[in-house]
């Protein structure tokens, strides 16, 4: 599984990105507004920090033709090429949407999924990563992790090219279980990927090496 940083947090993005081997950024309307950033801003920041990872922007709009226009938009004006996905919500106007943006070879990331379904026609609609909300789900006293083992025992089956994007995680187990079932990615906000890492046993361990190891290191 690679992990990709769910916020437009700069500051704690440049803190993941000094350490955490990431492939990129997603970010929603939602997360835009808790970084206080406007969309032209906020993606630059991100640009800068993430260089030739993949960077995921989701449209506004809700009429195909206009998230066709918005996703066309945003990849020009950052001129992100092959980095850029255009995130489309499972919307019937998105698919409309994701069907004519794959026609143009452009990127797509399929979001706001939460049924094994959803994410299915979005696949056959030319997603190239599908969103399923895990907190969300189990939030709603549905089961997350198993709608991501769906999803992705339908791509393996199914043999297709889809790759499925884990989101909305609210613990490290979580993130751990959709790891387990195979998902191929997952984009997690910054405070749980410093979570991912860290172990007091490891503080621990290493606290007792540098003790032990303190005047024996001589060359
Ligand atoms: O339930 P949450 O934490 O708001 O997460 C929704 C998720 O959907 C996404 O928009 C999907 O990429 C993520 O950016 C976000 O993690």
């Amino acid at each position: 599984m690679i992990y990709l940083a769910d916020t437009a947090d700069i500051e704690a993005l440049k803190k993941l990105y000094s350490f955490f081997p990431l492939e990129g950024v997603t970010t929603n309307p939602t997360i835009l507004k808790q970084s206080g950033l406007k969309l032209s801003k906020a993606i630059a920041e991100v640009i800068n920090i993430v260089g030739k990872g993949m960077i995921h922007v989701q449209v506004l709009s809700n009429r195909a033709e206009e998230m066709v226009a918005e996703a066309k938009k945003y990849k020009e004006y950052f001129d992100l090429g092959n980095n850029y996905y255009a995130k489309i919500p499972v919307s019937v106007e998105g698919y409309k949407a994701m069907q004519i943006l794959k026609d143009a070879g452009i990127n797509v990331t399929a979001t706001a999924i939460f049924t094994q379904q959803q994410a299915l026609v979005a696949s056959r609609a030319g997603a190239d990563f599908v969103a399923p909300y895990v907190s969300r789900l189990d939030n709603i006293s549905s089961h997350g992790i198993e709608v991501v083992a769906d999803i992705v025992t339908n791509t393996v089956e199914f043999d297709l090219p889809t790759r499925v994007l884990a989101a909305s995680f609210k613990t490290v187990d979580q993130i751990h279980r959709v790891s387990m079932v195979g998902a191929h990615s997952a984009t997690i906000g910054p405070d749980l990927l410093m979570q991912l890492v860290a172990h007091p046993m490891t503080d621990i361990s290493i606290t007792q090496f540098e003790v032990d190891g303190k005047d024996l290191y001589d060359i």
